[in-house]
């Protein structure tokens, strides 16, 4: 099958075989996708993130002709699922969401998750934080108020985006963060504007090689946008180098550049992968 109109042909061979083969045999191929900054825009207020339009209708026309697909998120899996409004949509019901960089789960098909135990270093990060930040020299201001992201106990994450300086802000903090983060056992995870302290142990290239060995699948397409997207993709070179096929796709924005260097295809933000799960989603569906 050739490529469907409005699919764009990625730059790399190893990208244009990762897609003909998903076009080929969809049921042996498997989607799976970062939330923020992929398939939802990036907004200053964490808590309004919402999966951008359209794009929870394209995956329900989408993934029914796939093996199976998945959401991998540093979000606590509940929380992705709510703001994506994931749950009870035809054509998802088989949806994973991997949480929290893979530690969580949830299935659409059962709306259960499973975590592991909280790990202490979280609670401990906690209650030394306060002192940490005010000690930075630049935790002031009104942005302070909504700075910090406790995820449910798992792990913290602290958002710079509405600072006088955002990026001068992840700076100075990154030192001091990532101390208090070794000293409780637990790694510093930085983002978009957003320096998350979490248990180590886990990381989304772990998580989508374990999910798609489950599945059994031999092609796999994955979009991200973000640095700790790089190990998804690191995975899925690897897999490509173990016979799989694979396309790796960059949601490109002007904040973070890494992916766009190894991806196999950019396109703009969310918009574009939107345009290209509903692009794929009709050409299988015509085919
Ligand atoms: O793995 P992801 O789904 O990409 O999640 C990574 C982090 O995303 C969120 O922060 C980012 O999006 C926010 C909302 O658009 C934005 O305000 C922030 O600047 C971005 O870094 C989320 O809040 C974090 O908990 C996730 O770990």
């Amino acid at each position: 099958m050739g490529s469907p109109p409005n699919v764009p042909t990625p730059v790399t061979p190893a990208g244009r075989d990762g897609l003909a083969a998903l076009l080929a045999h969809p049921e042996r191929a498997v989607v799976a996708l970062d939330f923020d900054g992929t398939l939802a825009d990036i907004v200053p207020d964490p808590e309004k993130a919402r999966a951008h339009d359209g794009a929870v209708a394209a995956l329900g026309r989408l993934v029914p002709h796939l093996r199976a697909a998945a959401v991998i998120t540093g979000r606590p899996a509940t929380v992705a699922v709510r703001l994506g409004g994931f749950a009870a949509v035809p054509g998802l019901e088989h949806l994973t969401v991997l949480g929290h960089y893979g530690a969580e789960r949830w299935e659409a098909s059962t709306g259960t998750v499973h975590a592991p135990p909280p790990h202490p270093g979280v609670a401990a990060i906690q209650a030394e934080l306060p002192g940490v930040l005010d000690a930075s020299g630049v935790w002031h201001g009104t942005w302070v108020e909504t700075a910090i992201e406790r995820k449910g106990g798992r792990a913290i994450a602290i958002h710079t985006r509405r600072a006088d300086d955002p990026q001068g802000a992840f700076e100075r903090l990154r030192a001091p963060l990532t101390a208090l983060a070794e000293r409780h056992g637990l790694i510093v995870e930085p983002g978009r504007l957003v320096l998350e302290l979490r248990p180590p142990g886990m990381d989304k290239g772990v998580a989508l090689a374990d999910w798609i060995r489950e599945t059994g699948a031999s092609t796999v397409l994955y979009a991200g946008d973000d640095l700790g997207d790089l190990a998804a993709f690191a995975a899925v070179e690897k897999l490509r180098s173990e016979g799989l096929t694979g396309l790796l796709v960059c949601s490109g924005s002007n904040e973070v550049t890494e992916l766009a260097d190894r991806a196999d295809l950019v396109v703009n933000g969310p918009t574009g992968v939107v345009n290209l799960l509903g692009a794929l989603a009709t050409g299988l569906t015509e085919h």
